[in-house]
């Protein structure tokens, strides 16, 4: 799961780092230091810091402490207090050096102390310690949201993609839709192929469901066991069944053989698509319930298809 924010870093190119310092010689000292190896962020107020990040997300911020207006602990607390920039790593590079100052930048969420004057290997030292160890742990977090067998999102992904759609969508007013995708008779199927046939299904299932993503807010996620979700913002009822149609089509296309016993001579799915405008009333998990129950439908109704509510609903109409 990416923010918006998030999606604007590019992985490849330099680390990004800010630096907030009212002394226009502190900012040109350090920005010198920094430039050859990172992409170097200025700001000379908490005010030109905050405007910097309503488009950017650096990886780390240097920031001064004492400065007019706000101050740099004052900051840390805000930045800390937001979604977006709670997980920014924050060195304070101050002319404090009293102990009680130092521990009170660590209480608020920073993640080291340099002290003025500046020492340049010190400062390109810690600054290169803590990109790395954010990389590594942005690396564990992406690692922990994928699925093992498929490498796509597994459900803890689904959870937390879904709770923010859900949450940003019902401030913007607009739809939230999803597909429950289930595999049919997939035990016939393990049963006759056996279990590591049945991952490599999984496996060419998920590649082939993957291919019909085509935005990027789209997302496509096992839910466990033999079922998938998409979550698809902004997209009405109508534009959800397409997305269903086209999977059907891609599913169709691996063409691969089934148990003797089940219905179908092919490897088949069936699909149950919902819509909701998210709202206060409802928790997010009624959008699966809804897709859910229509999942039911396809199946009772003889699978191999898709099945859709005719318009929004809310689950106990
Ligand atoms: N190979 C493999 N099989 C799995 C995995 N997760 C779940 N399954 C199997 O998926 C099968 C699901 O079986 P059921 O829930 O009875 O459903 P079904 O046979 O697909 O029947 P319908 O859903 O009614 O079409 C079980 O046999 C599970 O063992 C997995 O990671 N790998």
């Amino acid at each position: 799961m990416q923010t918006e924010h998030q999606q604007q870093s590019r992985p490849s190119s330099p680390a990004r780092v800010l630096v907030v310092d009212d002394e226009l010689t502190n900012l040109r000292l350090m920005g010198d230091l920094l430039n050859p190896h990172y992409e170097v962020l200025i700001a000379r107020s908490v005010a030109e810091a905050r405007e910097v990040l309503r488009t950017q997300l650096p990886d780390i911020l240097l920031l001064d402490v004492m400065m007019p207006e706000v101050d740099g602990f004052s900051f840390c607390h805000e930045l800390k207090g937001n979604d977006e920039t709670r997980d920014l790593p924050i060195i304070f590079v101050t002319a404090l050096h009293e102990e009680i100052d130092e521990l009170k930048g660590f209480r608020l969420g920073a993640v080291d102390f340099i002290h003025k004057p500046i020492s340049s290997p010190i400062l390109l030292a810690r600054v290169r310690t803590h990109l790395e160890l954010k990389r590594r742990t942005d690396m564990l977090e992406q690692r922990a949201l994928i699925d093992a067998l498929t490498g796509i999102g597994n459900r803890r992904a689904y959870d937390l993609s879904l709770a923010a759609e859900w949450g940003r969508l019902q401030r913007k007013g607009s739809c939230l839709s999803m597909l429950v995708v289930d595999i049919d008779q997939f035990k016939l199927y393990n049963d006759f192929f056996g279990h590591r046939q049945g991952d490599e299904c999984l496996q060419a299932l998920a590649a082939a469901l993957s291919k019909v993503i085509s935005r990027a807010s789209d997302q496509l996620m096992r839910y466990g066991g033999e079922e998938f979700v998409f979550v698809l913002p902004n997209t009405p009822l109508a534009g959800a069944v397409a997305v269903a149609e086209k999977l059907m089509v891609e599913v169709r296309a691996l063409n691969m053989p089934q148990s003797p016993d089940a219905d179908h001579d092919r490897v088949t799915v069936s699909v149950g698509v919902a819509c909701l405008e998210p709202n206060n009333d409802q928790p997010p998990e009624s959008l699966f319930l809804l897709a859910d129950k229509q999942l039911y439908e396809a199946k009772g109704s003889g699978r191999n298809r898709i099945c859709f509510s005719e318009e929004p609903r809310s689950p106990d109409e």
